[in-house]
């Protein structure tokens, strides 16, 4: 994926990298389909009913609706950190309920996750938190160098690159969890609230960052309750309303 590519343009081998992936199609963008999904928590709550989704290669999907609707259930269920009850759940052609392990360690490694709360580890500085997963991954210290600094240039923080979680503002703090999420160039990005604790400034350059990510072609799919946020964009918007899906 282009992600990289688009800030170090002088690095020829990893352009030639991308290429090749995208050849293969198989870190490009991803498709993300919902068949009749219900998923009821061992506590009997019903958090989605019989959803039906489908969300295209490329697209930039807000998901909205009210607190307790099902919005993070949604994502949960396309990562793999909750099952179905019912029904489908397909990323990239890949049906997740047959993932165990291994397996399903190296599927989420296709997709990169945004938290509201960051999920920063408070003793470790910006550039280790961007790189601590690619490490656990065993990228090579030279790869992890290639794709820190562009990524760091991406979302802003170059200059802080050094600083720890807590000597940044939370604007700050939320782009240097969306660096850790894009840093392995996912096809697919799941920004969950991303701008719940922000102001409209800040918002607003969080949009914009997963919006550029978005046009280099990854799949990215957004919950918010903000509405003014998605009257802004222009994006196809899938409201949530008691774990029911409906296309806006
Ligand atoms: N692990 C769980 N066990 C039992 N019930 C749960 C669990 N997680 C969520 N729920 C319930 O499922 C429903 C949907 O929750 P979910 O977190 O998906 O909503 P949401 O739309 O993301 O809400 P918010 O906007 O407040 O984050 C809620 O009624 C919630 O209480």
């Amino acid at each position: 994926m282009p992600v990289l590519t688009t800030q170090v343009k002088t690095d020829k081998s990893l352009q030639r990298e991308d290429s090749a992936t995208q050849q293969h199609g198989s870190n490009t963008t991803a498709k993300v389909t919902l068949q009749s999904v219900s998923k009821t928590y061992a506590n009997g709550t019903h958090a989605l009913l019989n959803a039906n989704l489908e969300v295209k290669k490329g697209e930039f999907l807000f998901i909205t609706g009210p607190s307790g609707s099902g919005k993070s259930t949604l994502l949960k269920l396309l990562y793999g950190q909750e099952l179905p009850t019912e029904g489908e759940v397909i990323v990239d052609e890949c049906n997740i309920a047959g993932l165990r392990g291994d397996r399903l360690s190296l599927f989420r490694r296709q997709i990169g996750i945004v938290f509201q709360d960051y999920k920063l580890i408070s003793q470790r500085t910006v550039a280790e938190n961007v790189t601590f997963v690619l490490q656990a991954q065993g990228y090579t210290r030279k790869e992890i160098q290639r794709r820190l600094e562009p990524t760091l240039k991406l979302v802003g923080l170059l200059s802080k690159a050094d600083c720890f979680p807590d000597q940044l503002s939370g604007g700050e703090q939320q782009r240097v969890s969306i660096a850790r999420a894009i840093v392995g160039t996912p096809p697919l990005l799941l920004a969950d609230e991303p701008t719940g604790n922000l102001d409209p400034d800040n918002s607003w350059q969080v949009i914009q960052i997963l919006q550029k990510l978005n046009s280099f072609g990854a799949t990215v799919i957004v919950t918010t309750h903000d509405e003014q946020l998605v009257r802004r964009c222009n994006h196809p918007v899938v409201q949530v309303i008691n774990g029911q899906l409906s296309r806006k």
